[in-house]
């Protein structure tokens, strides 16, 4: 078994004692009742830098824990005050200690697009992400077969939602653009050995066409590795170690994108 497994493992258990506390029917009755998302997509196109989706993530399977976050809608307010352009919130609790709690509140604080960062595998996870205020979900191409990645993308559009389609390899890729993704997430980190490769991005980002999102996913440790995702194409980066253990939140950002100004 993979970490990927173990971990899908868990997300199902914990799906399935959710759904038996409030059923399919009610949630996406609550989804349903929101106003629209916010257009993450707009987001990540519009003109000017590079994008930073910044994440909340208090421990992962790699490094295990790495920042205690007790406030996560202060940690959220911060990174838009930066200058991020979308929040990452864990919801994962056994691995990652997110909680749909956490979600809550980011929404509550921030007015920017709020991705709900989790291993989708049913409807009810992305409604749910909706009925607490998610703009965008991700979707782990290798954690799903064809029928329900298509399954869960055409669900996300429907809801008016962007999906964050995150691939490892060119075959994914391939995969992801099959099903139509538009924003497309290159993960440096291998969820199979948990190594990160900073060179995956550039070697599979010339796959993705120009006229979708390119996402580099994971690693960045300092403006050098932002600029040579830039430099290989990213329209948007995606940062949470960094940024959780950094000390100063507010201000990493402009300093990982170059847009500081003395
Ligand atoms: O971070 C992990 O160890 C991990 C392990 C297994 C599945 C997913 C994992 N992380 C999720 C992410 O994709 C990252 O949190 C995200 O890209 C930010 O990465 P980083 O900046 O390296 O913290």
């Amino acid at each position: 078994m993979t970490v990927l497994d173990e971990i899908i493992t868990g997300v199902r258990e914990d799906l399935a004692a959710r759904q038996a506390r409030i059923p399919a029917r009610e949630i996406a009755r609550l989804a349903a009742e929101l106003p629209s998302p916010r257009s993450a997509l707009a987001a990540f196109r519009a003109p000017g830098p590079v994008k930073v989706i910044a994440e909340v993530k208090r421990r992962s399977p790699s490094k295990g824990d790495l920042a205690t976050i007790p406030d996560p809608a202060q940690l959220a307010g911060a990174y838009e005050a930066g200058g991020a352009t979308a929040i990452s919130v864990l919801t994962e609790q056994r691995r990652f200690g997110g909680t749909l709690d956490d979600l809550d509140a980011v929404r509550a604080r921030v007015g920017i697009p709020v991705l709900r960062k989790d291993f989708m595998v049913e409807h009810y996870q992305v409604d749910e992400a909706r009925a607490h205020g998610a703009d965008i979900v991700l979707l782990i191409v290798a954690a799903l077969d064809d029928s329900a990645l298509r399954d869960l993308l055409a669900h996300a559009d429907a809801l008016g939602m962007t999906a964050l389609v995150e691939v490892h390899d060119e075959a994914e890729i391939d995969r992801a653009l099959a099903v139509g993704a538009q924003v497309i997430g290159v993960n440096a980190r291998n969820l199979k050995t948990l190594e990160v490769d900073r060179g995956t991005f550039a070697r599979l980002a010339p796959r993705v066409p120009d006229d979708r999102v390119r996402v580099a996913e994971s690693g960045i440790r300092h403006a050098g590795d932002v600029a040579d995702y830039v430099a290989a194409g990213a329209d948007v980066v995606l940062v949470g170690e960094a940024l959780v253990t950094g000390g100063d939140p507010q201000h990493a950002i402009p300093e990982l994108i170059g847009t500081t100004h003395d």
